[in-house]
């Protein structure tokens, strides 16, 4: 498909400031108040050091361009279809409003594979967000690309109404229904113009999903949330989650989790039973 080589340890440092009216705008977001540390919300990191490509810059799907040579960070993989695949967090120490932050992003590692649903590329990419305390977030995420999808694909997820999801085996859960309102703020809050999340003709057509398509990150920030309801405020070391079927937009979205300590889990479930995230976290010691 390519020869990635060239790609592979390229850096990109962006700047950034955790300002008060962001976080405010995050709380207003997940419907939740500030934390009572006085430390900003563990996921917050994802809304900063944004990509900024002009809009003449924006490729189909609308995210950036990514056959503009070498001045893009990402590698012009020539599947259409982006989706935030994984990632690997650990949450050193927390950020706190007015910091000054920098991240440092690099390539690690392009891979070819061939998965159920056809070619799939995943670009890992490592970032580490510091303030002037230090090292405050790393991160290891797998940003996925997949062949285009023709007219006759069927619509995915299926819909599979002979099942439902049973809670039994968790010990905590909350079902949260991601509004159309809910995906434009978070597309809003991480400057995301991903055409899934809110062009509705465009993400049954051109990408063929059944609705509009739950941002990843968004997802994961639930299930931080929900760590956070039973465990407290930046209460994780760290977080790895891994989206398995996309969640689609008015659908119920029941988020679980268990254990405690080094070994709890964490999950988010489709009212049809089908698994759309697997995540783990550890507590601090
Ligand atoms: C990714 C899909 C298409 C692969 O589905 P598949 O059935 O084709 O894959 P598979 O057959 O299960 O696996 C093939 C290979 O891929 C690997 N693999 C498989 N899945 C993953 C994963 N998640 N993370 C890392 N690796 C993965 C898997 O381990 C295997 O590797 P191997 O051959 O070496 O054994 C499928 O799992 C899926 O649809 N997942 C849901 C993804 C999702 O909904 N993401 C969030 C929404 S998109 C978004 O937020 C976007 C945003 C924010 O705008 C933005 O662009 O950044």
């Amino acid at each position: 498909m390519g020869a990635w080589d060239a790609w592979i340890g390229r850096e990109e440092v962006r700047t950034d400031r955790v300002d008060a009216g962001l976080v405010s705008r995050w709380l207003a977001t997940f419907d939740r108040d500030a934390p009572s540390d006085g430390n900003v919300p563990q996921g917050l990191h994802w809304c900063l050091c944004l990509p900024d490509a002009p809009t003449a810059k924006l490729g189909p799907d609308g995210h950036p361009l990514r056959d503009d040579g070498l001045a893009s960070f990402l590698p012009p993989v020539p599947l259409p279809r982006r989706m935030w695949a994984s990632s690997k967090v650990a949450f050193l120490q927390p950020l706190h409003v007015g910091a000054v932050v920098t991240r440092t992003s690099r390539i690690l590692s392009i891979s070819e594979k061939s998965g159920n649903s056809g070619q799939l590329v995943f670009v890992d990419v490592a970032h580490e967000t510091s303030s002037e305390n230090g090292l405050a977030v790393r991160e290891v995420q797998s940003i996925v690309y997949r062949a285009a999808a023709g007219l006759e694909t069927p619509l995915s997820p299926p819909v599979e109404s002979a099942r439902s999801f049973d809670a039994n085996g968790w010990d905590a859960q909350r079902v949260v229904v991601p509004s159309e309102p809910l995906l434009f703020r978070y597309s809003a809050l991480t400057f995301n113009s991903h055409r899934i999340h809110y062009d509705l003709p465009y993400a049954r057509d051109e990408e063929r999903y059944r609705g509009l398509v739950v941002h990843g990150p968004l997802t994961a920030s639930l299930l931080l949330d929900l760590a956070r309801r039973a465990l407290g405020d930046n209460a994780l070391a760290s977080f790895a989650f891994r989206g398995l079927s996309p969640a689609i937009c008015g659908e119920a979205l029941h988020l679980v989790m268990r254990g405690s300590g080094n070994e709890i889990e964490l999950a988010a479930f489709a009212g049809d039973g089908r698994q759309i995230m697997a995540a783990s976290a550890q507590g601090h010691i």
